[in-house]
């Protein structure tokens, strides 16, 4: 190296590069041979850099110059000889273990997942793409201004001794005034615009995954429980979009700057500018260490939160329970311990923050130290001004957050890939029910049948079946009982004919054809299910009635009101139909809420009712009024029931228990039989006297 030092100017840099390629071949077959596995890799590595790093240093200085300075070649002192093994050393270690020594482990496929995920994300920016290009245009404008503002800052310092000329002097101003207008006006146009095109993306992603959430069969809402899945479709939705976007805003606006700003300091000075970048390296290095202790810490914190929520949200939620049983005090001690948790793992994260805080600061004051130093000889010996150091010291604050942001940007976009797969996973999940058919006859008998139907839920175990072998009809303007003790498979039968879920053997055929062979609104129109407990929505009284029909008049409402004995209740209401019912109709009795999910299937005047325990809370009065309008039309009606004063009332009675129908007939017919059905009867019977 020092003979080479020594070598003319003219093709000093075509040597060094022929020299530190030979460099290179040689220790590169020298570690090939006398290292292994993992090492060998991490020392070829060490050796490219080692080798090559003086050449690229030295091309970049020849590139850089000022094109009228003749290129002087590497210092020739001792300290310059060593910096670069130094520096080749030190990037050697944050690459090796700081910066990708958690991702080295990681299987190539993952690495290969993360990148399509964050290029899936990218593409649904595709309709903003205009909006994109206008927000980057104007990052790099105000890049470009944000640069120049401290180098003419330095140079009106410089100007302030009064040996330039006026002109000079106003002109500099000047140009400072609008590089600092620009970066201005250019920063908040970048912002507004990526502000908006977030906005926008958020939209469309949510509106995606909520298609795909409505679409999905029954039995993903039992494994998903409702919250998770809304924080998935609002928060994570949100923080997805957030952390590309801002994150590559932030990546490209910190990677223009650190690029020009560094041209602009190796201009001014290229000694300070190794020695800042020395500094970046040993940040580095910390910042990592504390963003993997602080990643389970965030995750503790998240749990903890959630859990906290939960707890609260079910006290709450079940206040009534809570009063009854007085445990008022259990509840928020279990609060308390809750919180107890959390503010133990907050603490935690306060000691590693103030830690990263000193050392951080530690490690920059020391680099500042030597860097004044290093400046007062520099100024001394004449080859750096006091306003380019002035300009020096403005750019170096900026270009520390650049780097900062660099990484920054790069472990808060990784720490969101887990986040970004989820919501993935669910706009990817195909719904595992069978596509809707073709079939609305305007016609319609409303002849159901159980053809051999053997079903078991997805999330019982697989030899515990709901449903086995069973086969019923259900008669056309005829009324048909299920009956049969708890758990039997009454709600099951139901639940099929609702399509909430498929028998895995079997059909059930609505007049010949099989359910899915109808179109899914038509088959909800003509085959009603009024369940005991009907869910009602936030809104009015008559939004619940209408819910999911177009263009209903409000006496059409009325009617059905009327039909379902429920006028008078409704006209008692202070604002009638446009009654508020509260959250999930909290605001209504069990009976009001009965009567609303009876009025909102009459109102699509079905051809099929099914009426599971639909009137259990009502009156006998409205119990029977209820019945006598769906059984006036012709239509086909199934009613379960534990209460066996209805049940006495129908055509045909089926007995349901363990999953298989065991017997059938008229009330008559089974009480002569003396069997289950007459069984049951009789210790209600008894039960009652
Ligand atoms: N969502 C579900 N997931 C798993 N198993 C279920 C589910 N719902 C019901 N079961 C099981 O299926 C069987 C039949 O239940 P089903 O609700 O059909 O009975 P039922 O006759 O309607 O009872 P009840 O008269 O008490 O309403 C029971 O053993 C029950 O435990």
């Amino acid at each position: 190296g020092l003979v080479l030092l020594e070598c003319p100017t003219r093709g000093q840099l075509a040597v060094m590069w022929t020299y530190g390629a030979a460099k290179w071949a040689v220790l590169h077959s020298f570690t090939s041979m006398l290292t292994d596995g993992k090492h060998r890799a991490v020392l070829h590595r060490l050796v490219a850099l080692l080798c090559l790093i003086c050449p690229v240093f030295e091309s970049g200085r020849f590139l850089l110059k000022n094109p009228l300075e003749a290129y002087t070649g590497p210092s020739p002192n001792l300290s310059m000889l060593l910096l670069g093994p130094m520096s080749a050393s030190l990037a050697c270690v944050v690459w090796e273990k700081g910066l990708c020594g958690n991702q080295k482990t990681r299987k190539d496929a993952v690495k290969l997942d993360t990148k399509q995920l964050l290029l899936r994300v990218v593409k649904y920016f595709r309709p903003d793409t205009l909006h994109l290009i206008a927000a980057f245009s104007f990052l790099i404008l105000g890049v470009i201004c944000d640069t120049y503002i401290p180098l003419y800052q330095g140079m009106v310092i410089d100007m302030l001794r009064g040996e330039v000329l006026e002109v000079s002097f106003g002109n500099a101003v000047g140009q400072l005034a609008l590089f600092s207008l620009g970066s201005a006006m250019f920063s908040g146009l970048r912002g507004g615009i990526f502000m908006c095109t977030l906005a926008r993306l958020n939209k469309r992603l949510k509106h995606l995954l909520f298609h795909t959430l409505m679409q999905q069969e029954v039995h993903f809402f039992e494994e998903n429980k409702p919250g998770p899945l809304s924080s998935r479709l609002h928060s994570d939705v949100d923080k997805m979009g957030r952390t590309v976007a801002l994150n590559a805003n932030a990546l490209v606006r910190s990677t223009v700057k650190t690029v020009l700003m560094l041209r602009v300091m190796l201009g001014l000075s290229w000694e300070l500018t190794v020695l800042t970048c020395i500094e970046m390296p040993l940040l580095a290095i910390i910042q990592n260490k504390y963003i993997s202790l602080s990643k389970d810490l965030k995750e503790q914190m998240q749990d903890c939160q959630a859990q906290n929520k939960d707890q609260a949200s079910q006290t709450i939620g079940g206040i009534r329970t809570v009063r009854s049983f007085k445990a008022e005090e259990d509840e928020m001690r279990r609060y308390n311990e809750a919180l107890d948790q959390m503010c133990a793992v907050k603490r935690r994260s306060g000691i590693y923050r103030v830690t990263f805080c000193f050392l951080r600061r530690l490690v920059t004051l020391g680099i500042k130290i030597f860097m004044l130093l290093r400046a007062r000889s520099l100024i001394s010996s004449g080859r750096l001004s006091l306003g380019s150091l002035i300009s020096f010291l403005l750019y170096q604050k900026p270009m520390t957050n650049n780097l900062k942001e660099i990484l920054y940007s790069y472990g808060e976009t990784m720490s969101t890939v887990g986040v970004i797969s989820k919501v993935f996973s669910y706009l990817d999940r195909t719904p595992k029910c069978k596509r809707e058919g073709e079939l609305a006859p305007e016609e319609l008998e409303g002849r159901i049948v159980f053809r051999n139907v053997t079903f078991a839920y997805p999330s019982a175990p697989p030899d515990k079946v709901a449903l086995k072998s069973v086969s019923m009809e259900l008669q056309p303007g005829k009324m048909t009982a299920l009956v049969g003790p708890s758990g039997g498979g009454k709600t099951s039968c139901v639940s099929l004919m609702k399509r909430l879920y498929e028998p895995q053997e079997g059909q059930i055929v609505l007049d010949g054809e099989p359910l899915h062979h109808y179109k899914h609104k038509y088959l909800h129109q003509k085959l009603a299910v009024v369940s005991q407990n009907p869910v009602l929505f936030s809104g009015s009284l008559r939004y619940n009635i209408e819910y999911g029909l177009k263009d209903c008049s409000i006496e059409k409402v009325k009617e059905a009101a009327k039909k379902a004995n429920a006028d008078n209740f409704i006209s008692g209401l202070e604002n009638e139909y446009d009654t508020d019912v509260g959250e999930c109709g909290g605001k209504l009795s069990d009976g009001q809420k009965q009567c609303i999910a009876i009025i909102r299937a009459l109102i699509r005047d079905p051809q099929v009712i099914i009426l599971d325990e639909a009137t259990s809370k009502l009156d006998v009065d409205a119990q029977h009024a209820v019945l006598q309008e769906v059984l006036s039309c012709g239509r086909t009606i199934l009613v379960v029931a534990h209460q066996l004063k209805t049940v006495e009332m129908a055509d045909h009675i089926i007995f349901i228990e363990h999953g298989r129908v065991v017997e059938e007939g008229t009330h008559q017919e089974l009480m002569a039989k003396r069997g289950r059905y007459y069984c049951l009867k009789e210790a209600l019977f008894s039960q009652h006297s």
